[in-house]
């Protein structure tokens, strides 16, 4: 084997005791700056549930911090290893190759962020993913304008390439509307739960009734490889472009307000009192649809036809990079037994069990020097390859196979 890495991380199956009652199983410590960080606590003696707790030095205290975003699911163990102070990555063990990489941040902006609204210790989890994302398209505009009309064209002409980020809402389903396809129906108090233990990218209140984008919707899509379009209102879409999404800003307006209200009606979806509100609420969507700021684009749906012409023109979809099939991002396929140490910008995980020793590759690594996204979304750009180390040694960790 080649040069010894430079940090060998806490390599976890050790207890710590003193971290608190439910510490009783495997697990990890990873010491930044006076917090150290204890993940793990085991459930049995086959799986571990990932915790967190935070012990500072400088008190003497454990605490259990305000944990954000969906935590791993139970493994049989877990690597940590600290990056650039602000993130653990974590490597699980006995995972399937799509949930094997996550993220702890502790010090990230949204952690920052999330600690002065919170008032107190936060992390937050994100899953770790191969590869970058297109960027998500997010429409606006007022009701009736022919938001869905359009969504529902260009996943029907493209169905391999979009997909739609299912958003949670309190209001009613309409006749044809399907739980979990259109929205997910959901009740006010269970929607404000998970809005407070951070699941949601954004939610406003939108005629009457709450609405918002699940962390999960919109992941769920880009994990599947597809480019991730969302019906939101300008609110929605003012925090989304505060958020660590980069996306694409479209608002749709109507040719005038009278051809609005037709829509609406002829639609014969809601009530009177709900087209009443509804085209209050379109003037002042209308206002800020074109001053905001927030959109990159405006298109007017007059003619349907057309509109979807301009729509797919400036997605890029006019040309032969159209026909261009996508396909999901790849896990990582790691065996139950490995170590995990860090090199610079690469996590290097030996996979070095008496079999593996004798295949051709017993190195996996991992280079994070691209992250993009991460907490509350997921953490991409990591770059995976396999490497030899008794042929290729640490030395030659920059080649890529
Ligand atoms: N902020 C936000 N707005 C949403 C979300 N989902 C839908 N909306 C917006 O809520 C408004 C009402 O949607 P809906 O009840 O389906 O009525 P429609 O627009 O008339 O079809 C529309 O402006 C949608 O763009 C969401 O997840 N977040
Ligand atoms: N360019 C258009 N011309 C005429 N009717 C349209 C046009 N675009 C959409 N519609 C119709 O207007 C109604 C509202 O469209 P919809 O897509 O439900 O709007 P939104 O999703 O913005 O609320 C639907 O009945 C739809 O068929």
């Amino acid at each position: 084997m080649g040069e010894a890495p430079a940090f060998v991380v806490d390599n976890l199956l050790q207890n710590q005791d003193g971290f608190g009652s439910k510490s009783k199983g495997c697990n990890t410590t990873t010491t930044i700056g006076d917090k150290t960080y204890v993940i793990g606590g085991g459930n049995d003696e086959s799986t571990l549930s990932v915790e967190v707790q935070i012990f500072d030095k400088t008190t003497g205290n454990c605490v259990t911090p305000i944990v954000l975003g969906t935590k791993p699911n139970t493994c049989k163990g877990l690597s940590a290893v600290s990056l650039n102070d602000d993130r653990i990555l974590i490597v699980k063990k006995g995972s399937t190759p799509d949930d094997c990489i996550w993220f702890l941040e502790v010090d990230t902006r949204f952690v920052r962020e999330q600690k002065k609204i919170q008032g107190t210790d936060v992390v937050a989890w994100s899953k770790g993913a191969r590869g970058y994302a297109e960027k998500p398209v997010v429409i606006s505009g007022p009701s009736g304008v022919g938001k869905g009309t359009l969504i529902s064209m260009l996943m029907k002409e493209f169905p391999s390439m979009f997909g739609f980020s299912v958003s949670h809402t309190t209001r009613a389903p309409r006749c044809m509307e399907k739980d979990g396809v259109h929205y997910h129906f959901t009740e006010r108090s269970i929607m404000e739960k998970e809005i407070k233990d951070g699941k949601f990218l954004e939610y406003a209140s939108v005629h009457g009734n709450l609405y918002g984008t699940s962390i999960e919707a919109v992941e769920v899509v880009t994990d599947a490889g597809k480019r991730c379009i969302l019906d939101i209102d300008v609110q929605g879409a003012r925090s989304v472009k505060a958020s660590s999404l980069e996306a694409i800003f479209i608002f749709i307006c109507p040719p005038s307000m009278e051809e609005l209200e037709k829509r609406l009606r002829s639609r014969g979806t809601e009530t009177e009192e709900q087209i009443l509100k509804r085209l209050r609420n379109a003037k002042t969507e209308m206002e800020q649809g074109h001053s905001s700021g927030i959109f990159d684009h405006i298109l007017y749906n007059d003619n349907l036809d057309e509109c979807y012409e301009s729509l797919k023109k400036l997605l890029g979809l006019d040309g032969a990079a159209a026909a261009t099939q996508r396909s999901a991002p790849q896990g990582i396929d790691l065996p139950t037994d490995h170590s995990v140490s860090k090199m610079d910008n690469k996590v290097i995980i030996n996979c070095g069990t008496p079999e593996l020793k004798k295949a051709s590759k017993n190195l996996i690594v991992l280079d994070v020097s691209s992250l993009k996204g991460g907490a509350p979304g997921r953490t991409r750009g990591l770059d995976v390859y396999a490497i030899d180390s008794f042929s290729d040694g640490l030395n030659g960790i920059n080649q890529t196979s």
